[in-house]
C-alpha cells in the first residue's frame, strides 16, 4: 500500500528523483520515521540496537516498530539491521538519530566504519549534560578530521508520527559547508518533506535543544491550568531567552526566528504529541519526575538539557529566568506557582535585549 508520503499523482515537481543509499543509525521513533520517509526515494537501511525492533520491522507479518513507533507500517523497501556496518556500507548519507547522551559512544563505534566521502546528518536535539557540548562539538571531538566538513544537522518542527504518516513537514538542514547542506537538502526533500538550508549550525542545534526545555515549561503551565495568555507569554519570552543564550554561543538571532527555533518551539509547546510537553503537563498536575520518566519508554531530551542550559547561562552570564525556573521545578522540586510569581515580579525591562539588536545587524 502506498503511504501518504508517496501519494500525489498530479504532482509537477522540480525536486530531484536521484536515488542513493541512506543509512539510519537509531531505531527509535524519529529514526524509524526518517527511515520511512527516506525509503520513499532511496534504498534505506535502519540500524537498531534492540533485536525485537529489527525483527518487528523485517517481519512481513508485522512491518512496524512496535516498540517506539506503534501504529505506523514501514514500506516494503525499508530494511532493519542489528549491524551498524551493514547500515552504513555504501550509504552516501547517514542519519544519526540517537538521544544526546548516547551520541559520543555510538559515534565512536561508528567512526571506524565511515568513509571520508560519506555525509553524517545528526537529527538529535540536545546539549550534553556532562560536557555541555552541542552534538556538533561531540561529533568533531569523536570523528576523524576528514569527516568534519561532511557533517550536517537536521532540525525543525517534525513530530515522528506525522512524518511517518507523510503529513507535510518543513525542516532545516545546517552544515558549515553550504555544498553539504545543499546535497542533503536535495536528497531528503520530497513533496511531503521540504528541506531548507543554512550554514548556522550553532543556531539550528541550539534552537532544537532549547525548545525542549520551554516545551516542558509550557506543559507545566498547562498542567497547572494557567491558560492561553500564560502559554503565549512563555513561548514568546522563552524565544527571547533561547535567542540570548544561542547568540552568546555564536548563533545568528535570525535562525531562532526560523523552523529550528520558533517553528519547533511552537510545535512542541502546543502539540500534544510532544513528549517534553507531556512531561511538563504531568509535573504541573503534581506527578513526581522519577515516576514520569520511569513510565516512559521514549526520551524527553528537555529534562537533561534544562540542566545543561542552566549551567551554560550561568557560565556565560546570560539572563534566562524562565529556563532557570523550569530547571528549578524539574531538578530542585521548586513550586512552579512561586516561580511564576518570581518571574513576573522581576525588575521591568525593554522588550528587545540590546545584545540581540547588535547581533541582528551581523550578516545572516
Ligand atoms: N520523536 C520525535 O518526534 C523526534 C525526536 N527527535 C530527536 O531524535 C532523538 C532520538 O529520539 P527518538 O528517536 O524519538 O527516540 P525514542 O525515545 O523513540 O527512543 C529511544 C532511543 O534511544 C535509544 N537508546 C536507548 N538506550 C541506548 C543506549 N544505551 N545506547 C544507544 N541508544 C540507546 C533507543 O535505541 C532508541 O533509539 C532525540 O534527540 C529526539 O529529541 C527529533 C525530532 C523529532
Ligand atoms: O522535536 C520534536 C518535534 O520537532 C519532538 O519533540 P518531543 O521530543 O517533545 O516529542
Amino acid at each position: 500500500m502506498m503511504s501518504a508520503a508517496h501519494a500525489d499523482p498530479h504532482e509537477t515537481s522540480s525536486l530531484s528523483k536521484e536515488r542513493v543509499k541512506v543509512g539510519v543509525i537509531g531505531g527509535g521513533a524519529w529514526g524509524t520515521a526518517l527511515a520511512i520517509h527516506a525509503s520513499a526515494r532511496h534504498e534505506t537501511v535502519v540500524y537498531a540496537r534492540e533485536t525485537d525492533v529489527v525483527e518487528a520491522i523485517n517481519d512481513p507479518a508485522v512491518r512496524e516498530n512496535t516498540t517506539f513507533l506503534k501504529g505506523h507500517k514501514v514500506p516494503e523497501g525499508l530494511r532493519a539491521t542489528g549491524s551498524m556496518a551493514e547500515a552504513v556500507e555504501h550509504a552516501e548519507v547517514i542519519l544519526m538519530v540517537v538521544p544526546t547522551q548516547f551520541v559520543a559512544r555510538t559515534m565512536t563505534d561508528l567512526a571506524k566504519l565511515l568513509k571520508p566521502n560519506q555525509i553524517v546528518v545528526s537529527c538529535t536535539k540536545g546539549i550534553s549534560v556532562d560536557s555541555l557540548e552541542t552534538v556538533n562539538q561531540i561529533l568533531t571531538r569523536v570523528l576523524p578530521e576528514a569527516l568534519h566538513s561532511r557533517l550536517a544537522y537536521l532540525s525543525g518542527p517534525s513530530f515522528a508520527a506525522e512524518v511517518a504518516k507523510g503529513i507535510p513537514t518543513a525542516v532545516t538542514i545546517a552544515s558549515k559547508e553550504d555544498e553539504v547542506a545543499a546535497r542533503v537538502q536535495d536528497l531528503l526533500s520530497t513533496n511531503r518533506f521540504r528541506c531548507y538550508r543554512t550554514t548556522d549550525v550553532q543556531g539550528v542545534e541550539l534552537g532544537g535543544a532549547l525548545k525542549n526545555v520551554l516545551a516542558i515549561g509550557c506543559g507545566i503551565s498547562d498542567g497547572l491550568g494557567f491558560g492561553c495568555n500564560g502559554r503565549a507569554a512563555l513561548i514568546t519570552r522563552g524565544l527571547s531567552e533561547m535567542t540570548r543564550l544561542a547568540v552568546a554561543l555564536g548563533a545568528h538571532p535570525l535562525t531562532m526566528q526560523g523552523l529550528a527555533g520558533m517553528g519547533d518551539l511552537v510545535l512542541t509547546c502546543t502539540g500534544d504529541l510532544s513528549r517534553n510537553r507531556t512531561v511538563g503537563v504531568r509535573l504541573g498536575m503534581g506527578e513526581n519526575l522519577k515516576d514520569i520518566i520511569d513510565s516512559m519508554k521514549a526520551v524527553a531530551e528537555g529534562v537533561l538539557t534544562s540542566q545543561s542550559a542552566h549551567q551554560l547561562a550561568k557560565k556565560l552570564g546570560v539572563s534566562a529566568p524562565i529556563m532557570d525556573g523550569i530547571y528549578r521545578v524539574i531538578h530542585e522540586g521548586a513550586d512552579a506557582r512561586n516561580i511564576v510569581s518570581e518571574v513576573m515580579c522581576r525588575p521591568l525591562t525593554a522588550e528587545v535585549d540590546p545584545s540581540i539588536l547588535q547581533a541582528a545587524a551581523r550578516p545572516a
